[in-house]
């Protein structure tokens, strides 16, 4: 062994002592269920490591180009990148996730200048769509990008989606060298191993979308004869007539401004989201106004209601009351936690012929409740009623299958990572390449907007761009 191997050794056990590398069962981000887990944050507390890691890269890089500035994938790779630089003399430049909302709105700091060569430095490598949401700005800021080193190698498909895109990535360490080192020093047994080795195997993931799904490798029109819901048809007819993929929430409480939003943002969505109790000044008057622009504009309007009761009650809260859900929303929300009485109640209701419901799987906001086998049983569930149901609301691409079915995916923004009430946030591109969204519901990010028809636009846009990506890849 090479002594920089036997250095690389050290360094992984040393990881695995300090708790960087752990395993048993753990949620990746994109809600596969992975047997080893890798968390570098933890490093920053261990400054003699951080500082080997930094001189494992320093001494692999000798070998290649030299680089006229270094960038830390944010947020895990900062503090690594930095000492990169530090010991290296590489001036660094550093990528906010989010654009300042004051002063120069730049989204690189630090000096460079244009034509600079930057090398890009990361932590861990799953898929590899970090990586290139860093390499975006850096090149929309005029600097060239063409390696990355990475510690670890999750062997998951990053390497080819980074390849694809012109990123040659230089890995220290691949997962299987890994577990082989951890071996070696008996810090896990040869079970563990295999189950690493059978998740590999099982988990090749196509980068682009990360799994053999029927539904993500289909396109809407192809998709349209599966649906059994007539909504759902609808719905994808829509999504193809006007190319978008947008549903926005329309968290206003002035039917004036709700109005408005609709009549702004009408010509770009496909699907109009309601809190209908949040609206002060609601009158049934409204709906006339609301149910027009939605014909006009060819869209479906969607009462987020989320009910939760027993069946009876749904019922009544979908049909009576000031607000007859039933007679103006085509779509509703349910939550499955009741069982099927909320999906009898509805379907019974009296109101619009055409009806559809998207079921509520997981949320987007931090510290949600549900976990696996509330997952599986409201998956079971919506196949019980497959001429009710349009889809599910859901953060994973691995949940649905059946291309007739339409996966919601709240939690959208291009410029924050999430609210201070635990909303938490990606970008168009991430929930429709990693996440498997169909449609992605973006509110705050356009009501708040000074022009919320522009923004549109713009997420229309990215959501269509990421779609036709991920059948293409296919
Ligand atoms: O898991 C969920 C389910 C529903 N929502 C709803 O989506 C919008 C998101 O609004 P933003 O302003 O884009 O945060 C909102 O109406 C929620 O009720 C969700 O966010 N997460």
């Amino acid at each position: 062994m090479s002594t920089f191997d036997e250095k690389l050794k050290l360094f992984a056990v040393d990881l695995y002592k300090i708790n960087a590398i752990k395993f048993g069962e753990y949620k990746t981000k994109v809600g596969l269920i992975t047997p080893v887990y890798c968390d570098l944050r933890v490093i920053v507390s261990y400054p003699q490591l951080l500082n080997t890691l930094a001189e494992l890269i320093i001494e692999y890089i000798k070998k290649m180009q030299t680089f006229d500035i270094v960038c830390g994938v944010p947020y895990t790779a900062l503090p690594i990148a930095t000492v990169v630089s530090v010991k290296n003399s590489i001036p660094m430049v550093m990528r906010r996730k989010e654009a300042k909302d004051y002063g120069t709105k730049k989204l690189i700091e630090g000096q460079f200048k244009e034509g600079d060569n930057c090398l890009i430095v990361e932590d861990v490598v799953t898929s590899g769509s970090s990586i290139l949401e860093t390499v975006k700005d850096l090149k929309n800021s005029g600097i060239k990008c063409s390696d990355a080193i990475v510690l670890l190698n999750r062997e998951q498909g990053g390497e080819k989606l980074l390849s694809e895109n012109g990123i040659k990535m230089h890995a220290l360490l691949s997962l299987t060298q890994l577990m082989q080192f951890l071996k070696e020093a008996n810090c896990v047994n040869e079970s563990v191993v295999e189950k690493v080795k059978i998740y590999l195997q099982n988990t090749q993931v196509d980068p682009n979308v990360l799994i053999k799904n029927n539904r993500l490798k289909l396109s809407f029109l192809e998709r349209l004869n599966f649906a059994k819901n007539p909504v759902t048809r609808r719905l994808l007819q829509v999504m193809c007539d006007k190319k978008t993929t947008l549903c926005v929430a329309a968290d206003v409480t002035s039917t004036t401004d709700l109005l408005n939003l609709a009549e702004q943002t009408g010509p770009h969505i496909c699907l109009f989201k309601t809190h209908i109790d949040i609206v002060e000044d609601f009158h049934p008057n409204f709906l006339k106004h609301l149910k027009e622009i939605a014909e006009r504009h060819n869209f479906i309007i969607f009462e987020d209601r989320k009910f939760a009761d027993i069946g009876n009650t749904v019922q009544l809260q979908y049909s009576k009351s000031m607000y007859q859900i039933s007679s103006w929303a085509n779509l509703v929300t349910a939550h499955s936690v009741m069982g099927k009485g909320i999906l009898e109640g509805i379907q019974q209701s009296e109101g619009l012929k055409d009806r559809g419901v998207f079921l509520l799987a997981e949320a987007s906001c931090a510290g949600s409740l549900t976990d696996q086998s509330y997952v599986d049983a409201t998956l079971k569930l919506a196949k019980q009623y497959p001429d009710l149901i349009t889809g599910i609301v859901c953060q994973n691409p691995l949940l649905l299958e059946e291309p007739g079915v339409i996966q919601l995916t709240p939690g959208v923004h291009l410029e924050s990572v999430g609210d201070r009430l635990a909303q938490q946030y990606n970008s168009p591109e991430t929930v429709v390449l990693e996440k498997g969204a169909d449609v992605a519901v973006v509110g705050r990010a356009i009501t708040k907007s000074a022009d919320p028809a522009a923004e549109a636009v713009k997420y229309k846009e990215v959501l269509w761009a990421a779609y036709e990506k991920r059948i293409a890849s296919q």
